[in-house]
């Protein structure tokens, strides 16, 4: 039964909730963003469903999403199988997790976080010039100019820095099964949707039709991750010198083989971490960096100026550093630009209330999933953005100096602020620095991208070819 008082939306059945509504308005709308949108644009910011056993509130426009980003009662997360059928049917991680057990680990994460700052930074300018190297080669071998599908670029050396960030620079990485890896992670962000899955909102289903619901795709996928990540631990701990630490998963052997580790350091808890970083950083960051290059097809202007000021400030006898990112403004606003266009396509940032309480005047009933959709945020004029939808990065420039405005959350805010940022922003910000550097991109005549996101778990563009010329 809807309480009372809880934010307007469509009626619910009993059972099934609003599930038919939603259903309907999804095959004319194709996806859940736009469905909210529309929802929101009929019954104001906030937008109260069930789907099955589960109350959701969609958030929807600044005021709103700034307040519920920031609001320590909804800083849980929602607990369904969804969210725990990955982890041997307990919350593990991060991502999924609240409580004390979150800041705990959140914290330890972000703490070695800091202390690996020059060791994410080598690992990052490895891998960017790696990039560099290879791309030279191509365009070597083709007598002066390589064609590329831009998608397939940067997604091993992306993963690679995170895998590096788990078990250190010593440790061999092969390839082939980094590539492995990449396809996996595509998988599971095939099979996920952001509040929680069918069967997350059916639990029965499972039982019934384990195979249409997604249920056993969603645990064979994340099983394999978790294979993955478990023979790594395994592997490392053969090894293992209390005196040295190669990456993440050897500062958490240190806590585990200690006397005084929290309750919430496990074994099950270091894999399942590996886990959220594989999940949440590959596919984001990777989506990014492919969506700036599409840009710069469509904007060879843009292009151009964002040459001229790495001409400028690093010139062409070094290689840019991250050093270089407080110098290099126009660079930097392209990442900001890009990422504002990106989560403006997606329903994220998850949350549970933790208690009883009133939002907007409406009353949210403790256990209640809320989610925001970013389209009101960060596509919206009515969020302070002019032309949204162009791609114009001069929009953080104010008097030739980066500035960013408080509209911008394409991390998220708050305590539950998205944990790899500076890690993104840094990975971003290189690849493009270098690339733009040591190449022009141009699009293919007769084939050029086409700038339109599909909205998705992580949105998508089609994907594009391009040209790359030394300059
Ligand atoms: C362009 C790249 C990325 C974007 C746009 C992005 C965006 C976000 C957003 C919007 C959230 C939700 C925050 C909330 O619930 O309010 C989030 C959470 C999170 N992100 Fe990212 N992210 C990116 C890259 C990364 C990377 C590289 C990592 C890992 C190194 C990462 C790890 C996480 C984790 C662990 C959380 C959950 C934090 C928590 O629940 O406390 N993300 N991210």
């Amino acid at each position: 039964k809807k309480p009372n008082n809880f934010p307007p939306g469509p009626k619910w059945f009993p059972i099934i909730g609003s599930a038919w509504q939603l259903h309907k308005l999804q095959q004319k709308k194709s996806l859940i963003v736009k469905v909210s949108e529309e929802l929101a644009l009929k019954y104001g910011p906030l937008v109260g469903v069930r789907i099955g056993c589960t109350r959701i509130v969609f958030v929807y426009g600044l005021r709103a999403t700034q307040e519920f980003l920031t609001r320590d009662d909804f800083i849980g997360r929602p607990d369904s199988i969804f969210f725990t059928s990955r982890t041997w049917g307990k919350r593990r991680g991060i991502i999924f997790v609240d409580s004390e057990f979150w800041r705990e680990q959140k914290q330890f994460f972000l703490k070695q976080m800091s202390f690996r700052k020059e060791n994410i930074a080598y690992s990052i300018e490895k891998e960017v010039k790696g990039i560099t190297n290879n791309l030279k080669k191509s365009i070597e071998d083709g007598n002066g100019e390589a064609v590329f599908q831009m998608g397939d670029l940067f997604g091993i050396s992306i993963l690679n820095v995170l895998w590096t960030l788990m078990v250190g620079d010593e440790y061999a990485k092969d390839e082939k099964e980094m590539k492995a890896i990449a396809i996996i992670v595509k998988d599971l962000f095939g099979n996920s949707l952001v509040v929680g899955g069918l069967f997350g909102h059916f639990p029965f289903l499972r039982y019934i039709c384990p195979n249409y619901c997604g249920y056993n795709e969603y645990v064979n996928i994340n099983g394999m991750l978790t294979n993955f990540i478990k023979k790594t631990v395994e592997k490392m701990k053969t090894n293992y010198n209390s005196n040295t630490t190669r990456g993440f998963i050897d500062s958490y052997l240190h806590v585990l083989n200690s006397e005084e580790k929290a309750e919430s350091f496990s074994e099950d808890q270091l894999v399942a971490i590996g886990l959220d970083l594989l999940f949440a950083g590959y596919e984001t960051t990777s989506k990014t960096v492919s969506l700036a290059f599409l840009f710069m097809l469509l904007h060879p202007d843009i292009q151009k100026k964002a040459q001229d000021e790495i001409d400028q400030i690093v010139g062409r006898d070094r290689l840019p550093t991250l050093e270089d990112r407080r110098l290099l403004h126009y660079i930097e606003a392209i990442s900001l630009e890009t990422t504002r266009l990106f989560t403006g396509h997606i329903l994220n940032s998850p949350r549970r209330a933790v208690k009883d309480c009133y939002f907007n005047g409406y009353f949210i009933p403790k256990g209640t999933t809320l989610a925001v959709n970013f389209r009101g945020v960060s596509l919206n004029t009515e969020s302070g953005w002019e032309d949204p939808k162009i791609f114009n990065p001069e929009r953080f420039i104010k008097n030739g100096k980066l500035t960013i405005p408080n509209n911008y959350m394409a991390f998220g805010l708050g305590k539950r602020r998205c944990l790899g940022e500076s890690l993104a922003k840094a990975h971003m910000f290189l690849i493009f620095a270098s690339l733009l550097q040591t190449f022009n991109f141009e699009a293919i005549p007769n084939d050029p991208p086409i700038a339109e996101i599909r909205e998705a778990f992580i949105p998508c563009v089609r994907p594009f070819r391009g040209k790359i010329t030394l300059r």
